[in-house]
């Protein structure tokens, strides 16, 4: 398998969490948080701050930015390991706005669109809102269904 990481950004306050609809590319059409590939030349936390302000206009500092999750995809009959980098923060600046990439918008915790996100969303997320730090890994076939997972809430990442 080889390995590529990706970085998710989740930007919370105490009542809302911010989503963005993939407007193309992968993922096109359904609610997630900001990231994207991690270039060669970056730290992942770079990569991630990177990808808020493209994808949304957001700014935040990335000594603000916990790393709350490790998640791992793979899927049946490809060579591909996703390596995605998941972080939150409740510290930022500017007001979320929509870009070529994503549509930006605030949820409540109880109104998360779950029927229009990645299905291992439904498993992991609830951890996230709960302040668990996880490492979780799913093995896809195609991209609607889980074939098989493993979540694992850690001390520290
Ligand atoms: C740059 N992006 C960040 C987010 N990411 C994923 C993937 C994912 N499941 C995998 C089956 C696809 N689930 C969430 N929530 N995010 C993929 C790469």
């Amino acid at each position: 398998l080889f390995k590529k990481v990706y970085t998710l950004i989740f930007v919370r306050t105490e009542n809302q969490i911010l989503l963005g609809l993939k407007k193309r590319g992968f993922g096109v059409n359904k609610w997630n948080g900001f990231g994207g590939k991690v270039e060669q030349n970056e730290l992942i936390v770079d990569g991630a701050a990177r990808e808020l302000k493209e994808e949304c206009c957001l700014d935040v500092k990335t000594s603000d930015l916990k790393n709350i999750a490790h998640l791992e995809f793979t899927f049946e009959g490809e060579p591909l390991l996703m390596d995605v980098r998941v972080f939150s923060t409740n510290i930022f600046e500017g007001t979320p706005a929509e870009t070529e990439e994503m549509s930006p918008k605030w949820f409540n915790y109880e109104d998360i669109p779950f029927n229009d996100m990645w299905p291992d969303d439904r498993v992991w997320f609830p951890y996230m809102l709960k302040g668990k730090l996880i490492y979780g890994r799913f093995h896809y076939k195609g991209l609607d269904t889980i074939l098989d997972y493993k979540i694992q809430e850690l001390e520290s990442m």
